[in-house]
């Protein structure tokens, strides 16, 4: 809602801004009446206390055991000697004076009969007039109008208080104002004397009886309603004048009582019977509030919560006052009545600014309107769907942001660790038993910290696609109508995102989730290779028809963008190979390489190939959002030291030159700290080429980049790196220790001619010459834990193609092994496993591993060509006209765990899809937990060794 702009008062107008779009939770607050004389006299005693300004205490737990708690804490509670002014200013007045803003508000009295409603809001009601008449003199520039009316709602039929025709009024639905009392008298006040002569006839005519509890029990509802208007006096009459409408309710709600104990028959049983239904409803009503707004509100089930429907969950400012009895016979009313308390403390309303517009200016607005969407039907404006993805992306930051703070979290706790370890190491000195010790529990972390480590790159990759898909449309297609499908003569793209489509919940990744079996289910009824294009989802789904231009699809072609990039690396490029389309050479940067390789594949889709990336029509580099991993040589550090820089072109925000479309305005993109924190993973790029030579120019580059702090990682967030780097120089130094005493070591063992478990294996296997044969059956062991466990295809993937039986690589097969198998017992013992944070479980195991094939799936549609995956569905006995030929072939992958061959080559299919190529020595880094120094006989030997040829 808008402010009263020029005709406010400035304090006018910030307390409108302020309040305009309010959403907070309900002010409840409690009051606890004095013992009567009467139960004084019947020697009851007080088992409630105020022990401080929020807290009431039962002091008599003994009597009720130790079932219901004995402290409640609310906004606010006050004592029994408090006065009803403390508790008007302490308690509800800021709430109930929000309507001479323009705002809504509504206070309740709910409690058990004779606990001191009537008594509480009799004042209640008083003081807040008497401020608003008070403010009305202080504010003469605007001219107030106020009207009163009052109802009481007796037995579930509606009277007018104001009124002595006892006739029952009928309850409409007004479309603007919602439920209203049908010709329910409204009096405007003239002034403060007339209020409290209208007040004085409400109770006259409200129904009163006497019950053993109280003598003048309230046998109804009672709802005053005070609506206050207010313009400026200098606009009034003007075109543009507008006017604040606001009304207070003051609500004296009918006790709750108990038959017994009211000792009420006849007509007040009958009365007792519909208060208690009534406030039953509104019981429920406030619990389902509670919860969370979702499902059926039951407001309909009674004329009380239909009236107070908006001061419940709605447009008001609210606050409720629960009275209560002390005394030890009501025990169990009271207890009910914080019951209910404790729920409205968690219901949220959202009270707005109500400007009414007069009509001359409402004529004004409503021609600007139609202006505006005439216009937008004439040229569609970005508009539903542009929004609707800008608030998705928003939601992504925020899950990046989380995973941020998470791995902050396992960073500390990490730190933690190491800390302790090293004051273990400290405290032992040189004692070798010792130090083997505490070298397995560092094992045992670091299998640990390998764990929690593939989870959160997983999930990071998987939000950063979303991300960069979302980033991707916002810019691309600012004009975009709608969900769904989307066609125009350039590009036909098909895709449903946000995942609500065809009644099911659609998963990031192109399945549905059926939520009555609880399965997972791929897109069906459409032909593999066509299913994409109508059924896919983001990231990998869409699917562009790629007959434009990359220009038309916002892509400049021409190199000179990327010099826009602060990549130093290009520049150096340039002048060492001026042709920027010659096949790379040993000089070339690596970024310059993957960025011509993007280039050229890219050329090569707009030639003939119709598949294109779906990153590639907005500016992007190809996996815009993927991270480029180099290896650093930290010259000042002994370790080997992962950094990150930029891909080329990431994002239009970051030094390109894409022009501005115009959407910049309404999203000023992702938060920076976000953008920079995680930069792209970069599993791309034809790297076939990339031969390991070319990893010291990309060394050099990344330094470059580093050295003059571009756009590189903060050094103050912890990235997944970071997160095993600390444990990394740590492991290895120790490693580095023991390699120095080895010799003495082993010939302790020689003389003791006795074998420790555990360090003493790991040290076996790093110094006694590689051992074929227990390398291939520790393989082939994993390769079946990998299966019973449900292990990442990628993970699998990564692990077979990195660790190849150097000798080095057994600590890290040992790491695997204890892994899996306690994974495997955790499953069979029908345990929750922790990973990553996560609950791991083999329903979960096999849901995430059935995702990570749908994904591998619609992956193949852009990173095989089609003849390729024709030779693939030959050679894997896939018809090739047969559904959802692609699936069927991702989940053959890694299925026969006993044949060697079936292994490598799922192996070398899913590296081709992930591009694993460039990746070998940086993944096997985030593997993390290398216990040895650098060397380059290392790198060789365990790096990539597939050629682009030899994958399929
Ligand atoms: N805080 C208080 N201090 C002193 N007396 C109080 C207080 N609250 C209530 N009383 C007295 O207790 C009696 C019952 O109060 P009241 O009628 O307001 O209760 P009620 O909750 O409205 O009851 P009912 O639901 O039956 O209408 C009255 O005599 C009232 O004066």
């Amino acid at each position: 809602m808008g402010s009263i702009g020029a005709e406010s008062s400035p304090k006018m107008e910030k307390m409108q801004m302020a309040a305009s779009t309010r959403e907070e939770k309900i002010l409840v607050l409690v009051r606890l009446r004095p013992l009567s004389d009467r139960e004084i006299m019947g020697d009851e005693v007080a088992d409630w206390e105020c022990i401080n300004d929020t807290t009431v205490l039962y002091r008599n737990t003994l009597r009720e055991g130790s079932t219901f708690p004995s402290a409640y804490t609310f906004d606010r509670v006050f004592r029994g000697d408090c006065t009803t002014r403390k508790v008007y200013e302490d308690g509800p007045r800021e709430v109930a004076l929000s309507v001479v803003s323009g705002i809504n508000a509504s206070i309740f009295a709910y409690g058990q009969t004779s606990s001191g409603k009537t008594y509480t809001m009799n004042g209640i009601t008083e003081y807040t007039v008497a401020d608003i008449f008070d403010y009305i003199n202080r504010h003469e520039e605007r001219a107030f109008v106020l009207k009163f009316s009052a109802i009481e709602i007796y037995n579930e039929a509606i009277r007018d208080l104001l009124s002595a025709d006892n006739t029952s009024l009928r309850l409409l639905d007004d479309p603007e104002k919602g439920t209203v009392v049908e010709k329910a008298t409204e009096e405007t006040l003239r002034d403060w004397n007339h209020l409290k002569e209208l007040l004085s006839v409400c109770e006259t005519q409200r129904r009163i009886g006497e019950t053993f509890l109280n003598e003048k029990s309230s046998r109804s509802h009672q709802i005053l309603r005070l609506t206050i208007e207010s313009s400026s006096r200098e606009f009034l009459g003007k075109e543009n004048s507008t006017t604040l409408s606001a009304t207070v309710n003051f609500v004296d709600l009918a006790g709750s009582e108990r038959a017994s104990q009211a000792l009420s028959s006849g007509t007040r049983l009958k009365e007792g019977c519909h208060i208690n239904r009534s406030l039953l409803t509104l019981g429920t009503v406030i619990r389902k509030l509670s919860k969370g707004r979702t499902g059926h509100i039951n407001y309909r089930d009674s004329k009380l919560t239909r009236l107070l429907q908006p001061a419940l969950g709605g447009n008001a400012r609210t606050a409720i006052i629960c009275t209560l009895s002390p005394s030890r016979s009501h025990v169990e009313q009271t207890r009910n009545t914080l019951l209910f308390a404790c729920c409205a403390k968690e219901v949220t309303t959202k009270a707005q600014v109500n400007v009414v517009m007069s009509d001359k200016a409402l004529v004004k607005h409503l021609q600007k309107e139609l202006a505006r969407l005439e216009s937008e039907l004439r040229s569609p404006a970005p508009a539903s769907s542009t929004n609707d993805y800008t608030t998705l992306l928003r939601k992504k930051d925020l899950q990046i942001q989380k995973m941020e703070k998470e791995i902050r979290e396992l960073t500390k706790q990490r730190d933690l660790a190491e800390s302790r370890i090293q004051d273990l190491l400290q405290m032992i000195g040189q004692d070798q038993n010792s130090r083997r010790t505490v070298s397995c529990l560092a094992l045992e972390i670091l299998s640990i910290v390998n764990d929690v480590l593939m989870v959160m790159l997983d999930r990071l990759i998987y939000v950063l696609f979303e991300s960069s898909f979302l980033q991707s449309e916002i810019s691309q297609n600012p004009n975009r109508q709608g969900r769904g499908r989307w066609d125009d003569d350039e590009c036909s793209v098909s895709e449903s995102y946000p995942p609500t489509y065809g009644g099911a919940a659609r998963t990031p990744y192109g399945t549905h989730f059926n939520g009555e079996s609880g399965t997972y289910l791929q897109d069906s009824g459409l032909d593999d290779d066509h299913s994409d294009a109508t059924s896919s989802l983001m990231p990998f789904g869409k699917k562009i028809d790629g007959s434009h231009s990359r220009q038309s699809l916002g892509i400049n072609d021409d190199e000179e963008d990327c010099k826009e990039v602060q990549c130093i690396e290009m520049e150096e490029t340039r002048q060492n190979n001026p042709d920027h389309h010659s096949p790379i050479s040993n000089g070339e940067s690596e970024v310059h390489a993957s960025v011509r390789a993007e280039q050229e594949l890219t050329t090569a889709q707009g030639n003939g190939d119709r598949e294109a990336h779906p990153f590639q029509n907005n500016g992007f580099t190809n996996d815009a959002m993927e991270q480029r991993l180099h290896l650093v040589d930290g010259s000042s550090s002994t370790s080997m030291k992962l950094a990150m820089s930029w891909s080329l072109k990431e994002s239009p925000t970051i030094g390109d030159s894409t022009p501005p479309n115009g959407l910049e305005r309404k999203y000023a993109g992702r938060p920076e700290s976000v953008r920079r924190r995680y930069p792209s993973m970069m599993y791309d790029n034809d790297a076939a080429r990339l031969t390991r030579s070319d990893s010291q120019s990309s060394i050099e580059s990344a330094a470059t980049v580093e050295t003059r702090g571009v756009v590189t990682a903060d050094e103050d967030i912890p990235t997944v790196e970071n997160f095993v780097a600390g444990l990394k120089e740590m492991a290895k130094q120790e490693y580095e220790k023991q390699l120095g005493d080895n010799q003495i070591l082993e010939a302790e063992k020689k003389k003791s001619n006795v074998k420790d478990i555990g360090l003493d294996a790991m040290l076996d296997e790093l110094t006694t010459p590689d051992s074929p044969l227990k390398f291939e059956r520790q393989q082939r062991t994993i390769i079946e834990l990998w299966h019973a466990c449900n292990v990442s295809l990628v993970h699998r993937t990564y692990f077979f193609l990195l660790f190849k039986g150097d000798p080095l690589d057994s600590i890290y097969l040992e790491v695997e092994l204890r892994r899996l198998s306690f994974l495997k017992e955790t499953f069979s013992d029908a345990k929750h496993g922790i990973s990553g944070g996560q609950t791991l479980t083999l329903a979960s195991s096999v849901k995430t591993l059935h995702r990570e094939r749908v994904m591998l799936s619609k992956l193949m549609q852009r990173r095989l060509s089609g003849e390729e995956r024709n030779r693939l569905y030959q050679k894997w006995g896939i018809g090739l006209n047969s559904k959802r030929r692609k699936l069927q072939l991702v989940n053959r992958l890694w299925g026969n765990t006993k044949d060697v061959d079936h292994i490598a080559e799922s192996a070398a299919i899913v590296a081709k899809l992930v591009r694993f190529a460039e990746q070998g020595q940086a993944l096997k880094e985030m593997f993390g937990l290398s216990f040895t120094p650098p060397s380059t006989t290392r790198m060789k030997s365990l790096g990539w060794t597939y050629s682009k040829s030899s994958l399929l």
